[in-house]
């Protein structure tokens, strides 16, 4: 299915990658469905997304066997678009791309689900930079602790040098049709692709590190709803 909307030429497109099981999130229901304010973590996500002025229609990766996404607002929502996601986040991220007609909609973000408190304000600034660039690029923010690497028992092997290391965040935003190539290259060599720079990494393709805020958490561990729940409820404060 190939998105027909038609776009002007700052008209953007995200896709959300939402079929995982979030399994170390230990919750019944998949993480992105769990309730933040009245609203799922996948709904908070996509009006984030859509609140920002240039992302014109939003594409969601959800699983086959979910059992959810037509009991949130989104459904028959007339900016959104689901797709079947597939095995690991970068096959849902990929049947995204397959959906989008790359002439209509030449640039993509992709943003995870899982990150519901990202500020419009740092999606604004990475298009922008993106835009000025004509690269790629990322939301990140840069380590602030000491790193270590441990081994199989949890000894510290090393102290890994934290100087120009950043948090890879998301949105990820590149040329439709680039990283679309790249995933399927990246995949075809069995490479691991955990984000899309990591892809585009590996056609040599350069990313922008652009510094994003720490807010913009990704909800992985049951404690992690807490802090979100409130920074979402001090942004909404704040407004
Ligand atoms: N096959 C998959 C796996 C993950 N995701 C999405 O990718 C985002 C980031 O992945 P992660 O935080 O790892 O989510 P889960 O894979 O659901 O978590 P877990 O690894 O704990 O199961 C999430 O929004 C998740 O829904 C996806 O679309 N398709
Ligand atoms: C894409 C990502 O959010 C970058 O930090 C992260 O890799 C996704 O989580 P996962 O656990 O790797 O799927």
């Amino acid at each position: 299915m190939t998105l027909n909307t038609a776009a002007t030429d700052k008209a953007l497109v995200a896709i959300v990658p939402a079929a995982g099981v979030g399994k170390r999130m230990l919750s019944a229901c998949p993480k992105q469905y769990l309730q933040l304010d009245g609203l799922t973590i996948l709904e908070h996500t996509v009006n984030r997304l859509l609140s920002v002025a240039d992302i014109q229609h939003v594409v969601i990766a959800i699983s086959p066997q979910d059992g959810y996404f037509n009991d949130t607002g989104l459904a028959g929502h007339p900016d959104v678009t689901t797709v079947f996601g597939g095995k690991e986040r970068v096959d849902s991220v990929l049947a995204g791309l397959k959906a989008i007609d790359s002439s209509r909609y030449p640039w993509v973000l992709v943003h995870d689900a899982a990150r519901p408190c990202v500020p419009g304000q740092d999606i604004n600034a990475l298009i922008n930079r993106c835009r000025e660039s004509g690269d790629g690029g990322l939301l990140a923010y840069p380590v602030r602790d000491t790193m270590k690497r441990g081994d199989a028992s949890d000894q510290v092997l090393e102290t890994v040098e934290r100087e120009a290391l950043w948090h890879a965040l998301t949105p990820q935003m590149y040329p439709a049709a680039e990283l679309k190539a790249a995933i399927e290259k990246a995949l075809e060599d069995n490479i691991q692709i955990t984000d899309e720079s990591s892809a585009m990494e590996y056609v040599n393709r350069t990313s922008i590190l652009v510094a994003g805020s720490s807010e913009n958490l990704k909800i992985t561990r049951p404690d992690d709803l807490a802090m979100a729940e409130f920074i979402l409820l001090r942004q909404q404060a704040n407004g």
